[in-house]
């Protein structure tokens, strides 16, 4: 058995989570692999007392693992762009292999790191990445490849899911935010969880690997969950829906639609009971149908699983010394289309409308022809008279299908009339369908 020498980057979270099931599991992850895998070296800011690291070196100089020579994979568990950055160039400069779980870097700086790792021919996986522990990259890139797939729709933040879900329950935003914190689930940045960046993230590294586009973070549409109220999440309920952080990514004829928002799900719908720290990625090919990836998206070890399954496949390749088989994107670099991503003004989406009308007569009537003039047919309309309060009511509606062009407008609209007060809450809705 080929031994294959692994170097951790980063012991927080991930980076022990790694060390601690890569030690326990060693037995049967070395009768899967066929190596034996070792952790030759570790390194981070800190050292952590509650690591059995045995005879293992540990640095707090993250470049003693890229600069060790007897090290074939660097496990990068560090997080954030710069440093990160150098350190995956480093590594691949000097000819290592790279498992990362940063989306971020992924994300923002992937084309470049691929070019770079596809010249050096040493593998770069970030499974970790996207959707933690659920091995949702292998499924798209590589279960997934004979089909054309249309659509990508996930709830792919588990910070993110996990405040909806308590929130769901009565429990207060800032509360359940700082658990989340506590559990290891959130981001060092924990904006980028609450305001959708992190969705965003993973978002455009499974639009490309779906599709067979670039990485395109800078040109995705991204709004968070900070502005969901618990009045919005009650009365999705009576209507039937779920609100859902989301990342949508849809291949039409003019473009690729790359949003991730607050929506409106049925609750009959599978992804509607994915709740806590549970995420679900539904794919939608042309030949297989609708698919859909479930499980845990953040944790230490959950994360770790999907790590060690990189790290796996990366020591099959260090034993044969043969080239990775899998592109780094699913497509081979000279097959990615150039397809442009379609500004938001052009996505296509249903929407629940919060608006604060004044309890005047006729009032309902000027709405719905506001709406109609734009060509935007309602499904529902709610109105309880036990809501009214200082004169004012809400009116919750729920559209058909529209462009979002169309939905501006006729939002600018309705909040010009004299009978309207202040500003409409708009929630985009899917049916999946
Ligand atoms: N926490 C999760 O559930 C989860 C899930 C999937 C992906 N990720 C990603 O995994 C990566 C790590 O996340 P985490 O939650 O383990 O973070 P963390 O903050 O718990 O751990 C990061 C560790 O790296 C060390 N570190 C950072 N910069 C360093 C430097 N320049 N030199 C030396 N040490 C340095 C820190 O001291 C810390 O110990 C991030 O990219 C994150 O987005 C996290
Ligand atoms: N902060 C991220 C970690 C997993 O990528 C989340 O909550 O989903
Ligand atoms: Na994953």
């Amino acid at each position: 058995m080929k031994d294959v020498s692994v170097g951790i980057c980063g012991l927080g979270t991930v980076g022990g989570g790694t060390f601690n099931v890569l030690t326990r599991n060693a037995r049967l992850i070395a009768g899967r692999s066929g190596c034996n895998i070792r952790i030759a070296r570790v390194a981070s800011r800190r050292p952590r007392n509650d690591l059995e690291l045995g005879d293992v070196p540990f640095s707090t100089d993250i470049f003693d693992v890229v600069n060790d020579p007897s090290i074939d994979i660097v496990v990068e568990l560090i997080g954030g762009y710069e440093v990160a950055k150098e350190l995956v160039l480093a590594a691949i400069s000097n000819g290592k292999h790279v498992v990362t779980a940063n989306k971020a870097l992924i994300a923002v700086h992937g084309n470049e790191i691929f070019e770079a790792a596809e010249k050096a021919g040493v593998v770069v996986a970030y499974e970790a990445g996207v959707a933690g522990g659920i091995p949702v990259i292998k499924a798209v890139r590589e279960g997934m490849s004979a089909n054309r797939i249309d659509w990508i729709a996930g709830i792919i933040n588990g910070t993110g899911n996990y405040i909806l879900t308590e929130m769901r329950a009565g429990r207060e935003f800032s509360e359940v935010l700082k658990e989340a914190q506590e559990l290891g689930y959130a981001e060092a940045d924990p904006t980028f969880d609450v305001e959708g960046i992190d969705a965003a993230h993973k978002l455009t590294i499974l639009a490309s690997a779906g599709f067979g586009v670039p990485l395109q973070f800078e040109k995705g549409f991204t709004e968070g969950i900070s502005k969901i109220t618990p009045y919005d999440i009650a009365h999705a309920e009576l209507l039937g829906y779920r609100i859902k952080h989301l990342g949508i990514a849809r291949r039409r004829e003019e473009g690729i639609e790359l949003r991730v928002h607050p929506t409106l799900v049925p609750q009959s719908h599978l992804i509607a009971q994915v709740d806590g720290v549970l995420n679900a990625v539904l794919v939608d090919g042309d030949a297989v149908g609708q698919t859909m990836y479930y499980g845990p998206g953040a944790g230490d070890e959950a994360t770790a699983s999907a790590v060690i399954a990189d790290v796996v496949d990366v020591a099959r390749v260090v034993a044969s010394g043969s080239k990775h088989q899998v592109p780094y994107l699913g497509f081979e670099p000279a097959a990615l289309e150039d397809i442009s991503v379609l500004p938001m003004e052009d996505i296509q989406s249903a929407y629940y409308l919060r608006i604060t009308a004044l309890d005047r007569p006729g009032v309902l009537a000027k709405i719905a022809s506001v709406l109609s003039e734009h060509g935007i047919n309602i499904e529902s309309i709610m109105q309880k008279e036990s809501e009214l309060k200082d004169g004012r009511i809400p009116v919750i509606i729920l559209t058909h299908t529209v462009q979002e062009r169309q939905m501006n407008r006729s939002i600018e609209e309705l909040e010009g009339l004299s009978d309207i007060d202040g500003q409409v809450v708009r929630i985009r809705a899917e049916n999946f369908n």
